[in-house]
């Protein structure tokens, strides 16, 4: 990691230091997370690296969040988050786990050829409304593409006051023009399926190809854990780069919020629907239905956004479901503890 000289280069701003009281600012020191690995984290400080062991005292941290260090460097608070991702987690056990914090801008990129999709764009944009970060649509491979100005239009048909660019991410002039969002103060992520350039982008926007160690085995005096590549990455141009897998495997999960900004127009029209439970189907009285017929949004949109909207509730009703579940063995374990201690008074 190259010297820190100021807090700004990793992303601190404002809203961050607004949360500290005076002797705070005096006595305790900033440190961005930048690795997270099982039992501990690496953070960054204006004083360089810093290892911070996890405890169960501890909120749970993810990359990008700030913390607090107290004058012996051990944990004092979290700081309160600007933006935060998180995702239902694989496996039987659902539960939400967090993905990164503190993102500013998310780069959305789609590539200019057969694999374009606004319905894709939409996806990655209710993500991240929902997550409550900045999206800029990167539209990549324009050096591939005959006509990047009608592809341009239609994303910027979605929503007028959509940022979109167009750019060959090969190529870092044409990268410069997502410069204004790298700068010092800054934490970008960059979102996209497979193939379409996030790597290229990213290793343009750094100048360099970004290092990504391989997931190794290290053997220590607490056993074997595997070492993880560093997530933060400090832009020449005085932003950061936060590039996670898991930012990369992003689900759509419990983003009623998200979906209802990024199609807002579909929003309003189902606000005057008869049934306050349209499901925008073939209701009497749907207001976007008629909409509809009325040519007055598309299709492919209303498609989209009913799909997006189900496969959320399924992902909420999940997530719900298993909350409902702790929520009762929790009440359960209360009441058997109440009981055996009833047992003991009366013993
Ligand atoms: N001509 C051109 N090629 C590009 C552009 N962006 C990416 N590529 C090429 O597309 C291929 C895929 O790019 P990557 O950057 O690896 O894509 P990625 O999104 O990181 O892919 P994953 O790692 O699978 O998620 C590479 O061969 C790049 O050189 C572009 O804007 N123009
Ligand atoms: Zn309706």
């Amino acid at each position: 990691m190259t010297t820190i000289s100021r807090l700004s280069q990793l992303g601190w701003k404002p809203f961050f230091q607004q949360q500290l009281t005076l002797e705070e600012l005096a006595d305790y020191q900033p440190a961005r997370v930048a690795v997270q690995h099982r039992s501990q984290y690496e953070l960054y400080s204006e004083e360089g690296r810093k290892i911070l062991q996890a405890s169960s005292n501890q909120p749970s941290l993810v990359v990008g969040d700030w913390v607090l260090l107290d004058p012996e460097g051990g944990f004092y608070r979290a700081l309160e988050r600007l933006s935060c991702f998180s995702r239902k987690a694989a496996g039987s056990r659902i539960s939400e786990q967090l993905i990164a914090a503190n993102v500013d801008t998310v780069f959305i990129t789609c590539a200019l050829n057969q694999n374009f999709s606004l319905s894709r764009i939409e996806r990655y944009l209710a993500l991240t409304r929902e997550a409550g970060a900045e999206a800029v649509v990167v539209l990549t491979k324009a050096d591939l593409c005959d006509d990047p100005h009608s592809l341009v239009s239609q994303v910027q048909a979605l929503d007028s006051r959509l940022l979109v660019e167009a750019v060959n991410a090969l190529d870092q002039q044409s990268t410069g023009v997502l410069a204004s969002w790298c700068r010092a103060g800054s934490t970008v992520a960059v979102l996209g399926s497979s193939g379409v350039g996030k790597s290229t982008l990213i290793n343009s926007l750094m100048g360099c190809p970004v290092q990504h160690t391989q997931a190794a085995r290290e053997d220590d005096d607490r056993g074997r854990h595997t070492t993880t590549a560093r997530s933060l990455h400090l832009i020449p141009s005085g932003g950061v780069l936060l590039d996670t897998p898991g930012m990369r495997e992003l689900q759509l999960s419990s983003c009623e919020a998200g979906i209802e900004a990024t199609f807002a127009d579909i929003s309003a029209l189902a606000s005057a629907c008869r049934f306050t439970d349209c499901q925008h189907q073939n209701e009497p009285g749907c207001a976007v239905q008629a909409a509809l017929q009325a040519s007055q949004i598309d299709q492919r949109r209303l498609t989209n956004y009913l799909k997006l909207m189900q496969e959320q509730a399924r992902n909420s009703l999940t997530l719900a479901q298993s909350r409902a579940k702790e929520r009762s063995l929790s009440r359960y374990y209360r009441k058997v503890l109440h009981e055996s201690a009833k047992l003991k008074k009366s013993d």
